[in-house]
């Protein structure tokens, strides 16, 4: 936006001019929203009779690894550039060490490889984080009740360098851990990985709107405690700000603000500021939001595509969002 808009004064200046008819409003549009703005988080489970949908979550299913390639299938038939896999993992076998976040064998790691295989050219990004495979819920590694940062690093690296060996594009490090960024980029680097890129979730805060995420992992019983002493405390916005310079100059390719809606001032202010690919996760319980609204009448479903039009408008170059499927889907029959 230019910084002095020039405006004569009414009426040689009527603003709805330009707001007369579908095709005038089209002409001035500033902000469009298309399939490859999307990037579609799924749950990919390892328990049988799990798959299904997610209570919280109206309309998202836990995937079988068959259902993870049929999903990878129709990303590209819809030209949805990337898919996002979370592991729900069995959790009989999650453990104080998370010794399974790098065994190549992992529920994560299988749907990697699956996915690759089923369509080469999707850009396949993971999480990185323990939760998934930690006894206890937290992200990092506990000692005492203290989540350890560099321990943690070590691990988080150890789980990076398998999902990349597997066929990982694009690392997502969720785990809000100091100096990982970093110490992904350098082991990378050192282990002919030089091309896989990290989207870092470089302004993650400690928000309530994850819930029904914790539901789709089968996290919610676990979780000891909560996690502010890694995540962002919601009413820091220089901290957050802190965060994404820190992980830009670590080697960060691109970062993420998360939860979205609620924080679309920090995407504008990270775009503005930083001018990297700048995106946003429209969380679990954003959709859960969204989607009961709509299906209890009280809004039309029209919101969903506005709400990922917002995320644009604050300067997001794209989206993490369960609607991904969806969206993509009326916008090719536009
Ligand atoms: N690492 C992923 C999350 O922490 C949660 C996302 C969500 O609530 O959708």
């Amino acid at each position: 936006m230019s910084a002095n808009p020039i405006i004569a004064p009414f009426p040689a200046t009527r603003l709805r001019r330009l707001r007369q008819n579908a095709n005038i409003r089209a002409m001035v549009t500033e902000t469009d929203l298309s399939a490859h703005n999307l990037i579609w988080p799924i749950f990919v489970t390892e328990v049988t009779g799990a798959e299904g949908e997610i209570a919280s979550m109206p309309g998202v299913e836990r995937l079988t690894l068959d259902g993870a390639k049929r999903a990878a299938e129709r990303a590209a038939e819809l030209g949805i550039p990337s898919i996002c896999i979370f592991p729900h993992s069995d959790q009989d076998l999650r453990t104080e060490g998370c010794e399974r976040a790098w065994d190549p064998d992992n529920i994560g790691n299988l749907a990697i490889r699956a996915i690759k295989e089923t369509v080469p050219e999707l850009v396949v990004m993971t999480d990185i984080a323990l939760d998934p495979y930690n006894a206890n819920g937290h992200d990092g590694l506990v000692r005492d009740g203290v989540i350890l940062n560099d321990e943690s690093v070590e691990a988080l690296v150890r789980m990076a360098l398998v999902q990349a060996e597997c066929g990982a594009d694009l690392l997502g490090p969720s785990d809000m851990m100091d100096g990982r960024i970093g110490a992904l980029r350098t082991a990378l680097e050192a282990n002919s990985h030089k091309d896989v890129a990290i989207l870092s979730y470089a302004a993650k805060f400690a928000s309530g709107f994850y819930g029904p995420f914790r539901d789709a992992v089968g996290a919610s019983g676990r979780l000891v405690g909560d996690k502010k002493t890694y995540q962002v405390n919601p009413a820091n916005r220089e901290e957050a700000l802190r965060c994404v310079a820190r992980d830009l100059s670590e080697g960060a390719d691109m970062v993420m603000v998360k939860p979205g809606l609620p924080y679309l001032d920090i995407c504008r202010e990270v775009k503005d500021r930083f001018g990297a690919p700048t995106f946003a996760y429209q969380v679990s319980g954003e959709y859960a939001m969204l989607e009961g609204a709509i299906r209890a009448g009280w809004l039309s479903r029209d919101t969903v595509a506005e709400s990922l039009l917002c995320f644009r408008r604050a300067g997001c170059d794209g989206i993490l969002t369960y609607f991904a499927p969806e969206v993509a889907e009326a916008l090719a029959h536009k």
